[in-house]
């Protein structure tokens, strides 16, 4: 029988002379750490952090420490960064040493090894960049607007008939749109077996992919040598199901799309990337097919998600706050008229709208933490050391709830993003929310345009109201958000009605038939 005693003791002695050995190498530079809230040693400042939204609790330290603070989790370096200047001298300024990633041994585990966004700094993760830039850098993202006005309009379509599924009409959304842009795949509904094969990747996947593991097997890889009957253990079999799960998720789709690539395909990055090598005449290699796979596969689990929470967070708030949506219907009205619906080319005469957009990245930021980052090696800023292997997590929502730049950061006010002409002041919001840097979102040009095209054509066309309660009285809002990597409302209701009287499936029809993207 397996002495589990002396496996642990022997564990945790040669974390102790690791340990022991770090601050010895550590000492040599003259340099402190960034400070940190008081702490126990090597098992860090665990205690006292809001483990639900700990993005919280490093807002506040930052109050006491600075912008710069560091912490400590099971021998882990942990520097944050709580202010968009430090980030952007550090992220950006200083790419070259903090555009790494930290490795997690749950990603190959769970089978998303292919994940662009975890990959290390290095060639495979420049192929992949460059597979995203080819396809979704801001000259090229035109190309998809007409398909995403097409979707937006069959959104519309799905809110009159079916108000009260509107989540899942918007899941339906930004599932066709990045399925159409990576696989030129037309979506024919939410139960469309492709989509279905791709959107169970958040169900069986995602959810396997513990954090909290992440970090535990980190600091005792020995751990998953334990059978998975043992109590505590049985993340393993999720873990080898969401490995099981990924293969197909990865394949179908892409064979699909090499089934559709000729010459006059739509654009879409498997046909763009394979467009390049041909122009070269260069035969892909086995290994860059699975790249392009392996990008391709995080195209939808970059995009899903994110863009998901942001128009639930676009709906919430419009219900939480009507005169703000008036004002916005009011302009629409102003600018478009009511014979057909807003389109891109409105876009500049429609600031109310970019600022509400800009209003709702900024009030829920979807990754409060950002994505880690890591730090290739030993650094000095502003004083303090950075240790080489430090992870660093951009507090991006500090940065969105800093009250000197944004006043009474609590309340949901697009004003705040408008001179007093009502034209858009020059603001980072959308830039921040989106990363810093070498690894910033590759997506962000993309779902720039596919959100703002839902967020004005819905304002166009419908009322976002609060839900009656059985004397006709409307239920007040509380707006309550899930806690995770990944933020997003937790489900609500709301009552969406057409804003013109006797809006039928007929005239809806009518106004997207005058309409063009
Ligand atoms: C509102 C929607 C979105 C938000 C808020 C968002 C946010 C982010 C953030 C904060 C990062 C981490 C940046 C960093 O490490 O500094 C990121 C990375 C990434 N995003 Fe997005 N994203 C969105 C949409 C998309 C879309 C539509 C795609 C795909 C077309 C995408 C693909 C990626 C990829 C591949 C990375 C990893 C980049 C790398 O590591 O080099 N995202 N995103």
């Amino acid at each position: 029988m397996h002495d589990w005693t002396t496996t642990g003791t022997l564990a945790l002695g040669s974390l102790l002379v690791l340990y022991i050995g770090r601050r010895a190498l550590r000492s040599q530079i003259p340099y402190p750490l960034p400070p940190s809230p008081p702490g126990l040693p090597w098992v860090g400042n665990v205690i006292g952090v809001n483990t639900d939204a700990p993005w919280l609790t490093y807002a506040e330290w930052a109050r006491t420490y600075g912008d710069l603070v560091c912490t400590r989790l099971l021998g882990k370096d942990i520097i944050i960064i709580n202010s968009e200047k430090v980030a952007r001298d550090l992220l950006e300024v200083r790419s070259k040493n903090y555009s790494d990633r930290p490795y997690f041994i749950t990603n190959d585990l769970c089978g998303v090894d292919f994940n662009s966004v975890f990959l290390p700094y290095g060639d495979r993760w420049r192929l992949h960049r460059r597979f995203f830039h080819q396809t979704f850098r801001l000259e090229a993202v035109h190309r998809f607007l007409p398909y995403q006005h097409q979707r937006a309009c069959h959104l519309l379509q799905r809110l009159l008939a079916t108000p009260e599924n509107f989540d899942d009409h918007l899941f339906e959304y930004t599932s066709s749109v990045i399925m159409n842009s990576v696989y030129n795949y037309d979506t024919t509904s939410r139960q469309d077996d492709l989509v279905n094969i791709v959107a169970n990747v958040l169900t069986v996947v995602v959810p396997a992919l513990r954090p909290d593991i992440a970090v535990i097997a980190g600091a005792f890889p020995w751990l998953l040598y334990l059978p998975s009957w043992l109590p505590g253990m049985s993340f393993k079999k999720e873990m080898a199901a969401a490995r099981a799960y990924t293969k197909g998720y990865l394949e179908r789709p892409f064979e699909y799309s090499l089934e559709k690539l000729n010459g006059d395909a739509a654009p879409s990055m498997v046909h763009d990337a394979m467009r390049q090598l041909e122009e070269k005449s260069i035969s892909p290699e086995a290994s860059w097919m699975q790249e392009l796979k392996g990008a391709s596969g995080t195209a939808f689990l970059g995009a899903s998600e994110t863009s998901n929470s942001v128009l639930m967070t676009f709906f919430l708030m419009m219900m939480a706050n009507p005169a703000i949506q008036e004002k916005a219907q009011a302009q629409i009205d102003d600018v478009v008229g009511q014979d057909r619906l807003p389109t891109i080319d409105d876009r500049p005469l429609l600031p109310l709208i970019d600022a509400i957009f800009r209003e709702t990245l900024r009030y829920s930021p979807v990754l409060p933490l950002s994505v880690p980052h890591a730090a290739v090696d030993d650094d000095v800023y502003a004083g303090y050391h950075i240790p080489k292997g430090a992870l660093l997590l951009a507090n991006l929502w500090s940065m969105a709830h800093d009250e000197s730049r944004y006043p009474n950061p609590h309340a949901f006010i697009p004003e705040r993003f408008l001179n007093d002409d009502g034209s858009l002041k020059p603001d980072t919001t959308g830039y921040f929310t989106f990363g810093f840097g070498r690894r910033m979102c590759v997506g962000r040009h993309f779902a720039d345009t596919s959100l703002w095209a839902v967020i004005a054509k819905v304002l166009a066309v419908f009322k976002i109201l609060r839900t009656l309660d059985e004397h006709g009285m409307e239920i007040p809002v509380e707006p309550k958000f899930s806690t995770g990597i990944a933020v997003h409302p937790l489900p609500f209701r709301c009552r969406i009605v057409p804003r013109r009287e006797g809006m039928d499936a007929e005239k809806l029809g009518q106004l997207i038939a005058v309409s063009t993207a």
